[in-house]
């Protein structure tokens, strides 16, 4: 069997808001939104992955809150596990510095608003209803 890698996500909140990134690469994932975020490596703890993704993708100092609970299956062998997470006083403002071309902080009533991957929208939708928004 196959052994699973996950991926962290983060469900970066302000004020109530949730962050979006829209991905430059690979052409087939290209124009998608995401959970920033990335794989765990060995021996890594998904916090620190977590915090180290988000330095390097988006440059900004952030602050594992919790992990959602459940995990979600994307292209094999990878599962997504997605944790929330806010700025630690000081951060820098998020920017797309690797990975993405885009970000948008998405008020409840606007999650929809952007075209998620596919294998994320499970995962999107129990953020949803965590912030309070409209199903879909
Ligand atoms: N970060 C992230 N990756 C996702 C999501 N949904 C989804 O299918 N993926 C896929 C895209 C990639 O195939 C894989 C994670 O890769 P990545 O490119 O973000 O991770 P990484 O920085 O560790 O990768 P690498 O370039 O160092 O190999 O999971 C998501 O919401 N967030």
């Amino acid at each position: 069997m196959t052994e699973r890698i996950v991926v962290v996500g983060a469900a970066l909140l302000d004020a109530g808001r949730l962050l979006a990134a829209r991905r430059s690469a690979p052409p087939e994932l290209a124009g998608r939104w995401e959970l920033p975020g990335g794989k765990v490596e060995t021996g890594e703890r998904p916090e620190d992955a977590l915090v180290r993704e988000l330095r390097e993708e988006l440059g900004i100092d952030a602050e594992p809150v919790e992990r959602v609970p459940g995990e979600w299956p994307l292209r094999s062998p990878y599962v997504l596990h997605v944790w929330t997470a806010r700025l630690r006083p000081g951060s820098a403002a998020p920017r797309p510095l690797q990975d993405h071309d885009d970000l948008r902080w998405l008020t409840p009533d606007r999650l929809w608003e952007v075209p998620w991957l596919d294998q994320d929208v499970p995962a999107v939708r129990e953020l949803a209803a965590r912030l309070g928004a409209g199903a879909r």
